[in-house]
């Protein structure tokens, strides 16, 4: 870091860059005119006017410590007619006389500047604002991005230019510029505009930016971003309605600004303060449907007065144009050599600080205006100061530079080089345009969509007063309703109260009047004792008699209907519980055959499976018999020795033709006792085969020791078995057709015992039709099993 002198010294050389651009040298020899010439001729090269980039000068009245100084005071600037012209000369007498350029002397230095405006000491606040300021301020109501920079040597008027007094005609730029603002809005009568204006106030000091409306918000940085270009983050923004409230913000911001006192300025300002306006202005076309003055009312409680707005309740927001523009009003601290303000400690430190800074301007825009084109690279980073005047050096802004000198000698090379500056300034080039925000990030975007959303919510609690004003209004009736009615319950608690009191009063009276009357005495005699009473009494008491009978002989009549009704009833009752035992004694009887029909069964089926038994010894036996038969007929055809017995016993086998030639298969026919018949009459056959085995049994007596007689006699006893295992199982299915027709008709004759109502029964006759199934079933099965 350089100390103050060495800054100094950068904007030194700085001016002489400058004036090595512009040839705008010291006259050497030649006369003062010739050096007027030149400079005429070289400010005129440069004097193609830049609507985007304005330089004007201002060159304030002496001060008293100029006036009163240690040498008199002596004029050096002069501003033509046209007050465009500012020719300084540190022998601006000679001139002004009409002096040549050798009344001059070569000794003294004169320089003629063309600029945009100059305004001599003459110059009011008034006239300085109409000129240089106004057009640039309300470019910004029309979406440009606008700067008043204010430049100069200390004390040389750049804080009384910016801001002067805040009433009066001493107004500065700032307070006019911010009565201009809300003037154009208010007379702004543009069906569907409104505006939004808000004001933040930042200061660089010793290369820190704070926040001068929120002190504690300290060092601050420095962003960029496409839609908002180059801006201070965190740095708060006040909404401000009108130019009172702008007043306040100021006021507020410069009691915190960093001043002090110098040899040069009482209150020296020690910072670049930047007081930024910015004016969102929307506009709706005419034709939008949506337009009303509903939303005006609406926006006119955010900045009363401000313009006439446009909008329904939906916004139209796609129609909807928002234009936004920033003004920057700066006014920098001023360049100052430090030997001659004499600083030091602090002082010092400040110095260094804002020439280094004013330098970097200096660099910006030596580099914008590098007369071998235009330049790559534009140092704006070098500084908070030119970083922050981004736009308003070169950008997207039109931007007006005040640049403040004194007219005094002492200050004449300051004064020289804040023109050289300014000058170069000249030939800066903006490229402004209005900045116009298609999308919904404004902060008047934000405001209406936030004051749609709480009208809304206002219509909504409106209508919940309203409901709630009815509820309370129907409880109110409702309450009002239930002490009616419980006024009108007492008065008739009350009305039945009298009328109990009067009934038993009207009782009274007659008990008293009966009782009076029971002891008037009619003729000297009681009423009772008359005839005449005693002929209604009689009447009265034969009528009453006959009354009480007829009623009851109506109650007797009425007991023996009950009477019956209870007979009928009771008929019922055990008809019912008949019916039930009945059902009870049938199941019993059922489920009795069911077990005998199962045992029954049973038996059946063991006879079965003996009689199958049976059956089979008996074939094996006979089929032993026929093989020993013909063995022992074989074993006597081969014998030589005929034994008679053996012949005999063999008898029509041994001789006669053999009785499978009769179709008999071993004697005995075929199929055997297995023959019989479904209808029993196996029996006879059985019998007659019976016979036959009769007949050889009798031949085979004498051979009773034999073996084939010993099988015979087995195989007859076993067929008289089977024979009466046959006869038994007949014998028990008649039985069991007996016990199934026995069921039946005891069914039958106790269904026909039951009276006719009770058989016509709907639940009876499901069991009856039940029990008909199940008998029946029962009976097909012993059938078919039997
Ligand atoms: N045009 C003018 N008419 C009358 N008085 C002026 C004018 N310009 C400046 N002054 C006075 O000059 C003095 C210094 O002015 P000012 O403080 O505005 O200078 P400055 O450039 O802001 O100084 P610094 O850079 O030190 O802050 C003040 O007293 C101010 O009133």
């Amino acid at each position: 870091m350089g100390s103050a002198g060495d800054s100094w010294e950068q904007l030194s050389a700085l001016e002489r860059r400058t004036s090595r651009t512009l040839t705008l040298q010291q006259p050497a020899s030649s006369e003062l005119e010739q050096a007027c010439e030149t400079s005429e001729v070289l400010t005129s090269a440069t004097s193609d006017s830049n609507e985007n980039f304005q330089v004007a000068i201002r060159v304030r009245p002496p001060l008293l410590r100029e006036l009163e100084g240690y040498q008199p005071f002596q004029n050096t600037a002069l501003v033509d007619t046209r007050q465009t012209i500012l020719t300084v000369s540190e022998n601006l007498h000679a001139i002004q006389n009409g002096g040549s350029a050798a009344d001059a002397g070569l000794a003294y230095a004169t320089y003629r500047f063309t600029f945009d405006r100059v305004y001599s000491p003459d110059s009011d606040q008034a006239e300085v604002y109409e000129h240089s300021a106004k057009r640039t301020v309300l470019s910004t109501l029309q979406g440009y991005n606008a700067a008043i920079i204010a430049y100069g040597q200390t004390g040389t008027g750049k804080t009384y230019t910016m801001e002067g007094a805040q009433h009066g005609p001493e107004r500065g730029i700032i307070p006019r510029a911010v009565e201009d603002v809300f003037a154009y809005i208010e007379n702004d009568t543009a069906p569907g505009s409104k505006y939004l204006v808000r004001a933040s106030y930042l200061q660089i000091y010793n290369e820190v930016i704070s926040d001068l409306l929120k002190p504690e918000r300290q060092n601050l940085t420095i962003k960029e971003d496409r839609k908002r270009g180059v801006f201070v983050d965190g740095l708060s923004e006040w909404v401000v309605r009108s130019p009172q409230e702008v007043y306040g913000l100021i006021e507020r911001g410069a009691m915190q600004r960093a001043t002090g006192t110098t040899k040069l300025n009482e209150l020296s300002s020690r910072s670049h303060a930047v007081f930024i306006i910015i004016v969102e202005k929307s506009t709706v076309p005419s034709e939008d449907p949506n337009a009303n003055g509903e939303e005006m009312e609406q926006f006119r409680g955010v900045a009363p007065g401000m313009g006439r707005m446009g909008g329904g309740p939906q916004g139209g927001e796609a129609t909807h144009c928002v234009k936004v523009g920033k003004l920057n009003l700066v006014d920098l601290a001023g360049s100052e050599r430090v030997h001659i303000t004499g600083a030091t400690g602090k002082r010092l430190e400040e110095s260094k600080k804002i020439n280094q800074s004013l330098s970097a301007l200096g660099n910006v825009i030596a580099a914008l205006t590098d007369a071998r084109g235009a330049r790559a690279h534009i140092p704006y980073r070098d500084s908070k100061l030119t970083r922050i005047l981004e736009d308003s050096l070169g950008g997207n802004c039109k931007t007006t530079m005040m640049a403040t000198v004194s007219p005094a000698l002492e200050a004449f090379p300051e004064t020289v080089s804040t023109l050289k500056f300014a000058h170069r300034a000249k030939a800066v080039r903006n490229a402004a345009h209005v900045n116009e925000d298609g999308d919904s990030r404004t902060l008047l975007r934000k405001y209406e969509a936030e004051l749609r959303k709480l009208r809304a919510e206002l219509q909504l609690r409106q209508r919940e007063v309203v409901d709630k004003r009815h509820l309370l209004a129907v409880e109110e009736q409702k309450r009002r309703a239930e002490a009616d009615k419980l006024a009108a319950i007492t008065a008739l608690e009350q009305r039945s109260r009298e009328f109990m009191r009067e009934k038993e009063e009207k009782r009274r009276l007659e008990a008293r009047i009966a009782n009076m009357q029971s002891q008037l005495l009619i003729g000297g005699n009681k009423l009772e004792d008359t005839p005449v009473f005693r002929t209604l009494l009689a009447r009265e008491q034969r009528r009453m008699r006959d009354q009480y009978e007829e009623r009851l002989r109506e109650l007797e009549r009425e007991r023996l209907t009950a009477e019956q009704d209870k007979a009928q009833v009771d008929r019922y009752k055990a008809l019912l519980v008949k019916q039930r035992d009945i059902m009870i004694a049938l199941t019993g009887r059922l489920n009795e055959r069911d077990e005998q029909l199962l045992r029954l069964q049973e038996e059946l089926e063991a006879y079965d499976s003996h009689q199958k038994r049976l059956e089979d010894a008996l074939d094996s036996r006979t089929a032993e018999l026929i093989a020993l038969r013909k063995a022992a007929v074989e074993h006597a055809a081969a014998s030589p020795i005929k034994s008679a017995p053996l012949q005999s016993a063999l008898g029509a086998w041994a001789s006669g033709p053999s009785p499978l030639g009769r179709g008999m298969s071993g004697g005995l026919p075929v199929g055997g006792p297995k023959s019989v018949d479904s209808n029993g009459n196996g029996a006879a056959l059985l019998s007659t085969t019976s016979s036959e085995f009769s007949d050889c049994s009798l031949q085979e007596r004498p051979v009773s020791n034999s073996p084939a007689l010993a099988l015979e006699t087995e195989v007859t006893a076993l067929r008289e078995q089977s024979l009466t295992h046959v006869k038994e199982r007949v014998a028990l299915k008649a039985i069991l057709d007996d016990k199934v027709r026995a069921l039946i008709s005891d069914i039958g004759v106790s269904l026909s015992e039951l009276p006719f109502e009770v058989r016509q029964h709907p639940m009876l006759l499901r069991q009856l039709l039940a029990l008909d199934k199940l008998v029946g079933a029962t009976v097909k099965a012993l059938s078919a099993s039997v």
